[in-house]
């Protein structure tokens, strides 16, 4: 499946150090998993986490998931190893922590250009240093890539911002990912909610990134699943809404005008592009929901 084409709209991060939550993703209704072997994973597990993890996803029963394996830095003592270990098993994507610039997406790219067993996978990108967030236009547009992740816990570290409700500190860095990423036709999800027993915050912070543009959120517990689904899905009235002004387009067109008027507001094409696109998320919302 296209990758703008599939729905994003609950993207787990899952620790490859914990054999119990990766089994359990097998039936988690998410959209995507991140199999992560980067800050979730403990200094001393790093080099075990990465053998189970290979051996995991060769073991399968994750499909029709989005799987995307999060390998640490290359900077560090184990991006290397990891790349090497997770190449075999021909990962559908890679995302790459802390990416400053698209130097650093295209050294990834070229070490998957190298191998045959990677000739199809894909690269994200964590978006989560200053330098990355002034970057993000060159590194949407660098190879390979496929979608962005907010890192916003890294970013507010970074930053050095207090933490509010709102995200006020953060929404220009949102916004810059999301530009670059509409830009270079990028999937682009939201950062974490840290608190993962406060369904009624997370439910707020979904609404935000929802109408902001994300295409979904990342999330770091199963209790937090059904609020993403729900606020990243076309609702009845929204779908409702496109199939009727498609419709009124339809017929002012089939009449020789060039705009059509629904509920007292214009319709025109740029309308009708937008209400098909919400279409073709909720038909595959339903396509992923009963595969
Ligand atoms: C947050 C947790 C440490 C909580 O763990 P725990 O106390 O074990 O939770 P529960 O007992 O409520 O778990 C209930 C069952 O659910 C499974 N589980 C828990 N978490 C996950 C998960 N993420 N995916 C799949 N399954 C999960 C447990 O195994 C239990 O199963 P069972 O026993 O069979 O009923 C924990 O949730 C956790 O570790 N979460 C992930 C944390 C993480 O990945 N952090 C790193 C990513 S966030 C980040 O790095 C952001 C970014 O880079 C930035 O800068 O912002
Ligand atoms: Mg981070």
């Amino acid at each position: 499946m296209d990758h703008r084409a599939r729905p994003y709209r609950s993207v787990l991060y899952i620790p490859g150090s914990k054999p119990r939550a990766m089994d359990k993703a097998r039936s988690l209704p998410v959209d995507a998993i991140i199999f992560d072997l980067e800050d979730a994973v403990a200094i001393d597990e790093k080099a075990t986490a990465r053998a189970l993890l290979a051996e995991t996803l060769a073991a399968g029963g994750y499909d029709p998931r989005a799987q995307i394996v999060r390998i640490n830095g290359f900077d560090t003592d184990w991006g290397a190893q990891d790349l090497d270990t997770i190449a075999t098993i021909s990962p559908q994507a890679i995302l790459l922590p802390k990416v400053n610039s698209a130097a650093d997406i295209e050294a990834l790219a070229t070490r998957l250009d190298a191998r045959a067993e990677t000739a199809q996978t894909t690269i994200w990108a964590m978006m989560e240093t200053p330098l990355g967030i002034m970057n993000a236009a060159q590194i949407a547009a660098a190879p390979r890539m496929a979608g962005f992740v907010m890192g916003t816990n890294d970013l507010a570290k970074d930053l050095g911002t207090r933490q509010h409700a709102d995200r006020e500190p953060l929404l220009t860095a949102l916004q810059l990912c999301l530009l670059a990423a509409r830009a270079h036709g990028l999937v682009c999800v939201d950062g974490v909610y840290n608190a993962f027993k406060d369904e009624d915050g997370l439910g707020r912070e979904c609404r935000q990134g929802r109408d902001m543009g994300f295409d979904g959120k990342t999330l770091i517990h199963p209790a937090q699943v059904a609020t993403a689904n729900a606020a990243f899905a076309p609702s009845a009235k929204e779908i409702d809404l496109a199939s009727r002004q498609i419709e009124a387009f339809d017929a002012a067109t089939a009449a020789g005008q060039g705009v059509a008027v629904l509920d007292g507001r214009i319709v025109e094409n740029l309308h009708v592009e937008s209400a098909r696109a919400t279409l073709a998320k909720a038909a595959a919302i339903s396509k992923l929901e009963q595969a």
